[in-house]
């Protein structure tokens, strides 16, 4: 055992959170340890988010091209995985290399630790055979991992979880996909683009089960694979390719099986015991200010307020602030904005209109389809989609929304704003809205209040 190196703060996790948090508070003169296992950076640059978006984008050119006859011409189009591939491997994630991540950190006066981190104590963190001593703070930030159901046989068959579906070179010719959420979505629409035949099985009544019913609609029908809600894979077995018998006696059949069954934060390898915190716990609970206890924080997926990059940066903030005693906003996470990438993108924020119900008196809803919309019609092929606005009408203001069409994912920002600063309904209802823009369909859906 070394000897116990005395430093202000320890960051556990550098991914998109902990490098911020490490990053800035090292920017502004403490002495900083951020230790990461794997890569700095963590799972979006590598394997999620931007990867991830790269192949969104990829398949969005397919189908867009595929919109050409009918619309202006001819256009032959044939699918090619390698400049995908190619652009994960050498644009997103230099080869999963985070060479500049780390030098990023050390060039703003860190010192980056690479190994597994334990705390032992109060301020005390273990890596490998050295202990770190943090007299002003641990900032825990370990993000979350793929969770792996206990199915009968999945366990040692070689399925892909995002990482291995973000590495691929080549593409199989059929995928099964466990779990319809966020993630079961995007990867399923743009291997389907790419001539995969995939199949998501899905245990509840719908994918994107946590958004809007009509968002779920849209999805099953763009995503241009076979859709199984309601059923269960109850046993796995895998002889060159993988079969999966279903909770309803069915069988289907991949050649290979992607998991995407939700996240999971692990908690009881961190020794939050010796600090007081619950090791069994599903996410570390946080105050406003990110405090987990005594001269601890957490930030990003592990506290389980929104497993998304932007609310991992906002978090950071919020825990830089509180460190440095700078004072500002403490956390708010009524305007949580998300966004599914599909083609047509589905954005949404704040409370669904489900959510809304079980928790306010007098809710209003306004809906409008997009090819009702000037835009919508002029768009024509692609233009699936539909504006949803939530409103608490004791308050007079807007709770929720959910934008869904071409440019889903740009049009939430306008909603995004109205909810944060509780803009008042009367004063969106005399909002002038540009002619012939997607977002004028906002206006329609206020109207339809
Ligand atoms: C396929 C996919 C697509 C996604 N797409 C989007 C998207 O489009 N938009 C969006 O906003 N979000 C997206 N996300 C979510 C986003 O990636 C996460 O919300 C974000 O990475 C969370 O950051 P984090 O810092 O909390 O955790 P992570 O990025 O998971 O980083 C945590 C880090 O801690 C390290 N670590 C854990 N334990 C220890 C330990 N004991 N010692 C040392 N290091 C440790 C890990 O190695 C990891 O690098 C996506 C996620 C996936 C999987
Ligand atoms: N565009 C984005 O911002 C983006 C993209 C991908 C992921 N993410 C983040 O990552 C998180 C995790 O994504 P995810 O899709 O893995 O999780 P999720 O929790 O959103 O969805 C998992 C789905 O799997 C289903 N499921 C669970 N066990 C099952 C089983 N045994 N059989 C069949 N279905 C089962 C659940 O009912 C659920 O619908 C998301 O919630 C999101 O926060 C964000």
């Amino acid at each position: 055992m070394g000897d116990v190196r005395n430093v202000d703060v320890v960051v556990i996790g550098l991914g998109v959170g902990g490098e911020e948090t490490a990053g800035r508070l090292a920017a502004a003169g403490l002495d900083v340890i951020g230790v990461e296992h794997t890569l700095v950076g963590g799972e979006c640059p590598y394997w999620g988010c931007i990867p991830t978006k790269m192949m969104v984008r990829a398949g969005s050119a397919i189908a867009e091209a595929r919109r050409i006859p009918g619309l202006a011409g001819s256009a032959t189009v044939e699918p090619d995985w390698a400049p995908v591939a190619r652009r994960v491997r050498d644009e997103a994630t230099d080869g999963w290399d985070d060479k500049v991540a780390v030098d990023r950190f050390t060039g703003k006066g860190g010192t980056f630790v690479r190994g597994r981190a334990t705390i032992t104590g109060p301020g005390r963190v273990q890596v490998g055979e050295q202990e770190y001593a943090a007299s002003r703070a641990l900032v825990i930030a370990t993000g979350t991992v793929a969770v792996i159901p206990p199915i009968d046989g999945l366990a040692g068959t070689p399925y892909w979880t995002n990482r291995e579906a973000v590495e691929t070179n080549t593409l199989p010719g059929s995928l099964l996909i466990l779990g319809g959420g966020a993630i079961g979505c995007e990867f399923a629409q743009v291997f389907a683009r790419f001539g995969v035949q995939v199949t998501i099985i899905e245990g509840s009544d719908r994918i994107l089960a946590m958004e809007e019913p009509e968002s779920s609609e849209v999805a099953a029908s763009v995503i241009g694979a076979t859709v199984r809600t309601g059923v269960r894979a109850a046993k796995v077995s895998y002889d060159g390719a993988f079969t999966v018998e279903l909770s309803d006696g069915s069988t289907v059949t991949g050649e290979k099986l992607l998991v995407a069954t939700g996240r999971a934060a692990r908690l009881g390898e961190l020794g939050l015991e010796t600090v007081g915190l619950d090791p069994s716990a599903r996410f570390l609970t946080t105050d406003d200010r990110m405090r987990a206890g005594d001269r601890i924080w957490a930030v990003g997926d592990v506290t389980g307020n929104g497993a998304f990059t932007h609310m991992a940066m906002y978090e950071a903030d919020i825990a830089v602030r509180d460190i440095l005693d700078q004072g500002g906003p403490g956390a708010d996470y009524r305007a949580r904005p998300r966004v599914t990438f599909l083609d047509p993108e589905i954005g949404a924020v704040g409370l669904t209109s489900a959510q809304a119900a079980s928790q306010l008196g007098n809710v209003r809803v306004g809906v409008v389809p997009l090819d009702q919309t000037s835009r919508g019609f002029v768009h024509g092929p692609g233009n699936e989609g539909f504006i949803k606005v939530v409103a608490d009408m004791d308050r007079g203001v807007l709770v929720g929304a959910t934008t869904a069409g071409p440019a889903g994912g740009e049009m939430i920002g306008a909603l995004a704003v109205a909810i944060h600063a509780e803009v008042p309904i009367a004063t969106l209802r005399s909002q002038i809205w540009a002619y012939p823009t997607f977002h004028r369909g906002i206006g329609d859906a206020i109207k339809a209040l």
